[in-house]
């Protein structure tokens, strides 16, 4: 099946790099994220996430390449305008009312929209009158949320801003954000070390290791790309011989050997081939450093007009 569209992109890199004084924060990076995509941004410690979501943000200036959004140059007024970003450190005036932090939004951004500020903060029952510095850090992350929400943003990135959060609280916002993001077509970015909170909420993936994209694509385009194969350690050879495959990890446990692959032919049942959860595909990633690179087409920059799925 092909889709055509003549939408821009909410995100396009080609060859983005950044360059740190100790060297390569991100490098030769070049994706697409389609508009309306939940993208989860997936790497280890220092992989390069808080470097690329803030090069998407215009806080950056690629040292090679280009970084576009909805066709416009990251740094430009036009995308920065129709972008939001929120880090773990969410900059709030603490002295200021929830009230006070609304009108700031409000006078300190062209596009505003009271009523999605005002839904947002009263779905946590936050007293509008309380100062910013007596709320929780679930609340104040809601208000958070609510300033950037306010911006009805077309993209909006998010660098782990609920990651000190109790498990409940994070599903609200989590709910939060996805409600607001469905209800004005919003494309999302987030990026999180909670592989498991990932599968759900998301319907894209961009997993990053070293500074380099080694997983891009719908999440269902992903795992449709790959099976977990396993047999006795006694014929773990059997999973040495398979037709034309990429192995991206192989592991042996409690007498087998499972190994993650991305086969090119039909498989034999004699290694029990099965499609791994979004979980195992990222922690099989995850744990392999040289994993081989996989952008699926509708990830690959420059092939928006025509996209085969
Ligand atoms: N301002 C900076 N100056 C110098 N090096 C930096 C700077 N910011 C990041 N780096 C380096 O760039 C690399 C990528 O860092 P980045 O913060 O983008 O990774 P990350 O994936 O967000 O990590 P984490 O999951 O720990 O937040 C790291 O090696 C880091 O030390």
């Amino acid at each position: 099946m092909t889709n055509r569209t003549d939408s821009p992109d909410a995100l396009e890199a080609v060859g983005l790099g950044r360059r740190y004084r100790r060297g390569w924060a991100l490098r030769d990076c070049s994706f697409r994220l389609p508009a309306g995509r939940i993208c989860a941004l997936v790497g280890p410690n220092g992989a390069g996430k808080t470097t690329l979501l803030s090069l998407a943000a215009g806080l950056l200036e690629p040292s090679t390449g280009t970084i576009r959004l909805g066709g416009q140059a990251a740094r430009s007024a036009e995308a920065r305008q129709h972008t939001a970003f929120l880090s773990q450190e969410k900059a709030l005036y603490t002295r200021f009312r929830v009230s006070d932090t609304l009108r700031i939004g409000r006078e300190l951004n062209p596009i505003w929209h009271q009523e999605t500020a005002e839904r947002v903060i009263a779905a946590g029952n936050v007293p509008m009158d309380a100062r910013v510095g007596t709320l929780s850090g679930g609340q104040r992350t809601r208000v958070a949320f609510a300033l950037a929400l306010g911006k009805r943003p077309r993209l909006l990135l998010l660098d782990e801003p609920m990651a000190d959060l109790d498990p409940l609280v994070r599903r609200q916002m989590t709910d939060t954000l996805m409600t607001e993001a469905a209800r004005h077509g919003s494309t999302v970015v987030m990026s999180s070390h909670l592989v498991s909170e990932l599968e759900g909420a998301c319907d894209f993936l961009v997993l990053i290791n070293n500074g380099t994209v080694r997983l891009a694509g719908d999440v269902a385009e992903l795992i449709g790309a790959h099976r977990t194969v396993s047999a006795p350690d006694a014929h773990a050879d059997r999973l040495a011989k398979l037709p034309g495959q990429t192995t991206v990890e192989t592991r042996s446990a409690g007498g087998r050997t499972t190994a993650l692959i991305r086969p090119r032919g039909p498989l034999t049942a004699d290694v029990e081939p099965v499609l791994p959860s979004l979980e195992e595909l990222l922690l099989a990633h995850l744990r392999t450093d040289d994993a081989p690179p996989l952008i699926t087409p509708t990830a690959r920059a420059g092939a928006r007009r025509e996209v085969t799925v």
